[in-house]
């Protein structure tokens, strides 16, 4: 039996368990990027009223960097693909993974791309580094090397892109491995660091899932609240408030309209 797409609709719907509509929390409030418990509300309203502009049809680029082994790979499949390898395959040069979200009812994309952590390839990863929108950072939380060089694969990734424009998260994976009491033990460091790089701080083991699709949902947020802020603060306070006088008076939809051809053309 065949099925008739219509032609419009080149991509499948956005999988159910990608649909975000509230803001997810951080993991620990002394390390977020914010602690807000909800979308900036400005963000909220230009999505009821769908003035995102191009966000719907964003893919933001977020790059996995970190030691070598440290699980950057089975972080990605464990959310992309709800899978788990205990063996060990180095990742040659990159990877990529695409997820299609929906926030606030509006499509939004992540390229996840998964770089290698072996000294060997690195040449052929930070080639990839450029025009991310996130980075994050791995590391393991029963390896205190592996946090060590975090500052490291930072400046590294800081190189090929803008660190204003940047949002930055510390990850410390297979917490499944360890006590609660040496975990706490790292966790004072991992805290402090994030804090200082400014960097949002997680933990979490891609072998139970524990906080991994909380993380992904996070960063997706995050990302999607910033280009929307972005976005609004292109088209200008002056085009906001021309939307609202369109309700308020029938007389300023000609006026309104005609300001904004001419903008157009400009
Ligand atoms: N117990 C446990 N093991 C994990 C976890 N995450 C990864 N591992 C194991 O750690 C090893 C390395 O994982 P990878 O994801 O391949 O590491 P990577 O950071 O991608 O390594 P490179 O590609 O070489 O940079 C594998 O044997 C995984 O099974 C976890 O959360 N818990
Ligand atoms: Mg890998």
């Amino acid at each position: 039996m065949s099925v008739r797409v219509p032609s419009m609709s080149v991509l499948p719907p956005v999988r159910r368990d990608r649909i975000i509509a509230q803001l997810p929390q951080f993991y620990s409030k002394k390390a977020a990027v914010h602690t807000k418990d909800e979308f900036n509300s400005k963000v909220k309203t230009a999505c009821q009223e769908q003035r995102t502009g191009t966000v719907g049809f964003k893919i933001a680029k977020v790059i996995v960097v970190g030691d070598l082994a440290v699980g950057k790979t089975c972080l990605i499949n464990r959310f992309c693909k709800d899978a788990f390898d205990k063996n060990y395959k180095a990742t040659i040069g990159v990877d990529f993974e695409m997820e299609r979200f929906e926030v606030l009812g509006v499509p939004f994309s992540l390229q996840l791309w998964d770089t290698a952590g072996q000294e060997r390839f690195k040449c052929i990863a930070s080639t990839y580094y450029r025009g991310a929108q996130t980075i994050v950072i791995v590391f393991d939380v029963n390896d205190v090397a592996s946090l060590g060089h975090a500052r490291q694969w930072l400046e590294d990734a800081l190189k090929e892109n803008d660190p204003t424009n940047v949002q930055l998260f510390l990850v410390g994976t297979k917490k499944d491995l360890s006590s609660p009491a040496q975990y706490s033990q790292i966790e004072q460091d991992a805290i402090e660091l994030a804090e200082e790089i400014k960097a949002e701080y997680w933990a979490l083991s891609s072998l139970t899932g524990e906080n991994v699709r909380e993380f992904f949902f996070r960063i997706a947020s995050l990302a999607f609240e910033a280009n929307v802020l972005a976005e609004l603060e292109k088209s200008g306070s002056r085009h906001i408030g021309d939307v609202i006088k369109i309700n308020s008076n029938s007389n300023n939809v000609y006026a309104t309209s005609k300001k904004k051809q001419s903008n157009c053309c400009q």
